[in-house]
């Protein structure tokens, strides 16, 4: 059965009423979403949040919904749309409120229903980026992280958990906003600064009144 999740009522009046641009940026773990999101704030200052970063948050927290979610990121699965969705809400508000220019929403989402029920609940995605990366390549990186990165998740066993959940639960994501022409493919294999170079490009067509 699936844990019963706690919510709260959330007015998401201030975000809507700021209609701000959203972009989602989904990959594999390990494409490098976190690092182009860095060089994208410090070019366009958008706001960027990585879903990942919040749930960790929240389970260092010490809160109850916290604690319900360590197992299941250890265990690679997904955490149930809504506890990412309140989360993000959350986030999305008080950068509002502080005069946020619009959002890279990162590693978001990871299930079709999840971005519809983001889209549906507050705002459509003006573009999602996909960066595409070899498995292979994924794997490596992910180790070569793990060496710094303290996160639990950052082992062998979850790799694989982490990635078998990517292409089951997450590649119909970019096969949903490709249908829906909102995708941008971008071939992650190559240098940071080369990827960031096709990100730039991308992003300098729909941001101009930013
Ligand atoms: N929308 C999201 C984002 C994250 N997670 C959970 O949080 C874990 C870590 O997410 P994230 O930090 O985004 O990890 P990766 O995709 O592996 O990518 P990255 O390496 O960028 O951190 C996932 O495995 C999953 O359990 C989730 O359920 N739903
Ligand atoms: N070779 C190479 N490594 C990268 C690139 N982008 C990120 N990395 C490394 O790959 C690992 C995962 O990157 P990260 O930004 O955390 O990816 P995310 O999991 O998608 O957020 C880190 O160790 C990065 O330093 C890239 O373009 N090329
Ligand atoms: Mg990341």
């Amino acid at each position: 059965m699936a844990p019963t999740v706690e919510r709260k009522k959330i007015d998401l009046a201030p975000l809507k009423a700021a209609n701000v641009p959203i972009f989602f940026i989904v990959g594999g773990p390990g494409s490098g979403k976190g690092t182009q999101c860095d060089k994208i704030v410090a070019k366009y200052g958008l706001t960027h949040l990585s879903s990942g970063d919040l749930l960790r948050d929240e389970v260092k927290s010490g809160s109850p919904r916290g604690a319900q979610l360590t197992a299941i990121m250890e265990s690679g699965a997904l955490v149930p749309l809504e506890v990412v969705l309140d989360l993000v809400k959350e986030a999305m508000l008080i950068a509002i409120e502080k005069g946020s220019k619009g959002f890279l929403i990162d590693g978001y989402p990871r299930e079709v229903a999840q971005g519809q029920q983001f889209e549906s609940e507050i705002q459509e995605a003006k573009l999602v980026l996909f960066f595409d990366v070899a498995e292979e390549t994924l794997v490596k990186r992910l180790l070569g992280r793990a060496e710094t990165s303290g996160r639990a998740d950052d082992n062998i066993d979850t790799i694989k958990k982490r990635l078998h959940t990517f292409v089951t639960s997450t590649a119909p994501v970019v096969d949903y906003y490709e249908s829906k022409g909102k995708l941008v493919r971008i071939n992650a294999e190559g240098t940071v600064d080369d990827i960031f170079g096709v990100v730039v490009a991308n992003l300098d067509k729909v941001t101009s009144k930013i």
